[in-house]
């Protein structure tokens, strides 16, 4: 089970004037969730991008289980993380669904036997069996995302990290996959890092980094970033339905309990009071 340590990490592009990134210094817990939240801009992708080592800091340092991200590790940790990006259209390879998936099982040099198992199960995964030889060029957006995701899930990575993944996909694909993602994470101990404006996805973090101005402004439990309105309206991501009920609730004399309640606790809670 791979956990991250990134310490004081700035990074600059060489074309930019100031540092995109300041001072960054986080850790994630093997096997658990967290997100990534800001502005556009605020520097979310380029963050996932040095943890999976297609960037590397200008200062600081990150390991992955122990391992230290630069140009000489990157196949170790590439074996360890699966990148999931916001557009799927970047990232086709193959003439098939199947020839898709398997093409990361291919470079890995995986026995056919194995690659042909690991193929059924991950497209069976994200509910995509029926499309195996289909043309990926003729799926919908959301069918091609989870292609990716199925070609990620193939490579059985320690950690997976969705750069808006899920932005392109109807609400209910949004909830399978990420009701999928978290299944995964409870029962194989997958770490997940998901870059997000989406409250739903961000509930189902244990922890939350909010990015602000280059820095990281916020760090901790997803409940409490969660009640902070004044950060959340900050950073434009809004305040969750819950949230709004629970002060039209407290404005009205019910005291709630003292914990943040996502939308479907909050209509149990409510349902319990009103018998
Ligand atoms: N290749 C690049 N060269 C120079 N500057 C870049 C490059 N990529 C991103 N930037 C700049 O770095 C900053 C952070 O970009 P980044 O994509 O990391 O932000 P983000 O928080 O992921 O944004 P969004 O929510 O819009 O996806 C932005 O000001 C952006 O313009």
């Amino acid at each position: 089970m791979a956990g991250i340590k990134v310490r004081n990490i700035t990074f600059k592009y060489p074309d930019s004037e100031a540092p995109v990134l300041k001072n960054i210094s986080f850790d994630i817990r093997p096997a658990s969730w967290t997100a990534i939240i800001g502005h556009n801009g605020s520097g979310k992708s380029t963050l996932a991008r040095l943890i999976d080592g297609l960037l590397i800091p200008t200062t600081g340092s990150i390991e992955i289980d122990g391992v230290r991200v630069d140009e000489t590790t990157l196949g170790i940790i590439h074996q360890q993380i699966g990148f999931v990006f916001q557009n799927p259209e970047n990232q086709f390879v193959g003439a098939t669904v199947a020839d898709d998936v398997a093409f990361g099982l291919e470079n890995r040099q995986i026995a056919p036997k194995e690659m042909e198992k690991r193929i059924d199960s991950a497209l069976e995964m994200v509910g995509m069996t029926k499309y195996k030889d289909v043309e990926p060029i003729n799926l919908s957006g959301g069918q091609k995302q989870r292609v990716a995701l199925a070609g990620i899930l193939a490579l059985m990575p320690e950690v997976i990290i969705l750069d808006e993944a899920t932005s392109m996909l109807d609400p209910l694909a949004r909830k399978e996959i990420l009701t999928l993602l978290k299944k995964l994470k409870d029962e194989q101990n997958i770490s997940i890092i998901s870059i997000t404006h989406d409250l739903n996805e961000i509930e189902l973090a244990d922890n939350t980094i909010v990015i602000n101005n280059a820095q990281i402004v916020k760090d901790g439990p997803t409940a409490d970033v969660l009640k902070n309105k004044k950060l959340l309206t900050e950073i434009g991501v809004g305040i969750p339905v819950s949230q709004q009920l629970q002060s039209l609730l407290a404005a009205r004399g019910i005291n709630l309990p003292n914990k943040y309640l996502n939308l479907e606790e909050l209509k149990y809670w409510l349902s319990q009071q009103l018998q």
